[in-house]
């Protein structure tokens, strides 16, 4: 039974945990987006009704303020000898009846009430000093407790000794059902409250400025400013915030369930993404389950003679539908996946039955087999190894293992490793060489056969570039280490002839093969093999 390896279930618990995690996100981000949206929203709902409330009230005190100088107007025109007269107080009643929010119209001399609509007060009633007078010279009587309305408190603005006798809280009598809610009229010039129905903070005249109007949040209230455009006046409506809260609930209402709705949305697409990244780990799974995995062979060639004397086990794909996958594209995903192990397991017995049905008698050629870093990570390749060579009966040095210089690591191991496959008299090729960052020190520790040079490097040879100098170097520096080089990707003969001149030996490349099934290689190489004896029979 095939292990998947301990980094790979790690790999899987990482990822798991990274989804879960995401998902977390993706489904608290957009409810508290939502929320954070029906917040926003519920202010602007409670800023715009407070603002309609606060233009309610001012348009009251703007009719108020206008009844009252059309009322004082009148009165003066009429240039009446005696304000108390019989006609006087005639006008006064009709004054009265005429407007909707002056319950009365009088005259006041001293502090005292003489007449009014209503009739003369004998020596007058008194109505106290005034709480404020405006710079028009109007006085203002908040609340005045008179005799014949001796149930309720009545205001009484006065100029020029006429008075308007009205409901105290004229201005603010808007229709509203909202409870606790702050209202009053500012007189500019000064912070006064002409009237109020609470504890109206004077410092929200400040956010005015000159604007018209004006609606913000401060602690507890939502408030709203409106200045009038005919006197110099200011409402101001404040809302407590708990309506806030309220209608922040009645959005989160219609909010989390759309944010609940997005959520969804995500997880799925999260889900797919997964799903899909998750795929190729589930197709290398099924793969090896189904058999899809099969072997070509590229040939290595003896640059002096031109006879092929091994070949590169190369893995191939091919999916049940006839798609090929490069090796390029599930090599490195089987080792994120922890299950390249799986894979070296199925490239041995591949090359364990290729061996026993194609290449048995040719006795002086190797095969060679990749094997990744995870491969050195235990000693199980050394018995998998071992049992090749006893299932095939492959002699000394005619099985080769390819590791890259990512895959050695950790040094010790792999050393160990190394050591114990070269007992075994199988021969240790390292490849890509160069194209890692591993330091030719580290090189030396290792105990080697083969250094490949690669692909990238054979290229410059012969061209103008940077580095057309690095294959030499390389060929130079596995001379001083005694290994033999095998150059990788040759495709012209110029680049052959140059490795020969250097003392390369093996090469392999499109110039001499593609790789191709094993079939096809073993009849290359039979009649190869008789070309060859015809050749030493004619010597
Ligand atoms: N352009 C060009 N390319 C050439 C030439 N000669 C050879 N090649 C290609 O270069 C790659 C050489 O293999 P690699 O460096 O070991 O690089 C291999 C190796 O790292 C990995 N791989 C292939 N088979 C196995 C396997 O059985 N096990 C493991 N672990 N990795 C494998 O996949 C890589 C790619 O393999 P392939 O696609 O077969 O590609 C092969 C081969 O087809 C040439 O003249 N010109």
């Amino acid at each position: 039974m095939m292990q998947e390896t301990k980094g790979g279930v790690l790999q899987k618990r990482l990822a798991f945990s990274v989804i879960v995690l995401i998902a977390i996100i993706v489904v608290i981000g957009p409810i508290f987006a939502a929320l954070s949206i029906a917040r926003a929203r519920g202010l602007e709902s409670q800023q715009a009704e407070a603002s309609k409330l606060a233009s309610n009230v001012l348009v009251r005190a703007d009719t108020v303020a206008k009844q009252f100088f059309d009322m004082h107007d009148a009165l003066i025109k009429a240039h009446a000898d005696n304000p108390c007269s019989e006609s006087n107080i005639d006008l006064m009643r009709q004054l009265a009846f005429s407007s909707n929010y002056l319950r009365a119209v009088g005259f006041v001399a001293g502090n005292s009430l003489v007449c009014s609509s209503l009739g003369i007060q004998g020596n007058g009633l008194s109505i106290g000093n005034p709480d404020m007078i405006t710079p028009k010279g109007v006085s203002i009587r908040k609340a005045v407790r008179l005799p014949i309305a001796s149930g309720f408190d009545v205001r009484i603005s006065e100029k020029d000794g006429y008075a308007a006798i009205m409901a105290r809280d004229v201005a603010l009598d808007i229709d509203t059902h909202t409870d606790g809610m702050l209202k009053g009229v500012f007189y500019l010039g000064g912070t006064e409250l002409v009237t109020s129905n609470g504890n109206i903070n004077p410092a929200w005249l400040d956010h005015l400025g000159s604007k018209q109007g004006v609606s913000f949040l401060d602690g507890d209230y939502v408030v709203a400013l409106h200045r009038s455009p005919n006197y110099n006046l200011v409402a101001v409506v404040a809302t407590p915030v708990v309506y806030l809260t309220q209608n922040v609930r009645k959005l989160a209402l219609v909010m989390v369930p759309l944010g609940a709705v997005t959520a969804l949305l995500l997880i799925t697409v999260l889900v797919w993404i997964a799903r899909h990244q998750t795929t190729m780990q589930t197709m290398i799974r099924t793969a090896l389950k189904r058999h899809e995995f099969h072997l070509v062979y590229q040939p290595v060639i003896d640059l002096r003679t031109g006879r092929w004397v091994g070949a590169e086990a190369l893995i191939r794909w091919r999916r049940i539908n006839g798609e090929m996958i490069p090796p390029d594209i599930f090599i490195p995903e089987a080792e994120r996946a922890g299950l390249i192990t799986q894979i070296t397991e199925r490239v041995l017995e591949l090359v364990a039955y290729d061996i026993t049905h194609h290449f048995k008698s040719f006795k002086d050629f190797h095969v060679a087999i990749n094997l990744s870093a995870a491969d050195f990570g235990s000693d199980r390749i050394v018995g998998q190894l071992y049992r090749l060579l006893r299932t095939t009966g492959l002699a000394p040095g005619q099985l080769i293992i390819e590791a890259t210089e990512r895959g050695l690591i950790n040094a010790e191991e792999s050393r160990r490793i190394i050591r114990d496959i070269r007992s075994l008299d199988i021969g240790v090729a390292i490849d890509d060489f160069g194209t890692g960052y591993s330091s030719l020190s580290y090189l030396t520790t290792l105990e080697l056969d083969y250094l490949k040079i690669d692909k990238s490097f054979t290229d410059t040879i012969g061209k103008d570039a940077a580095a057309s100098h690095v294959p030499t170097h390389i060929i130079a520096m596995a001379r001083s280490l005694k290994l033999q080089c095998v150059a990788e990707g040759v495709e012209t003969a110029e680049q052959a002839e140059f490795l020969r001149t250097q003392g390369v030996r093996l090469a392999q490349g499109w110039l001499f093969s593609r790789a191709i099934p094993p079939a096809e290689l073993a009849q290359k190489l039979r009649s190869m093999k008789s070309v060859i004896s015809k050749m030493e029979d004619l010597v």
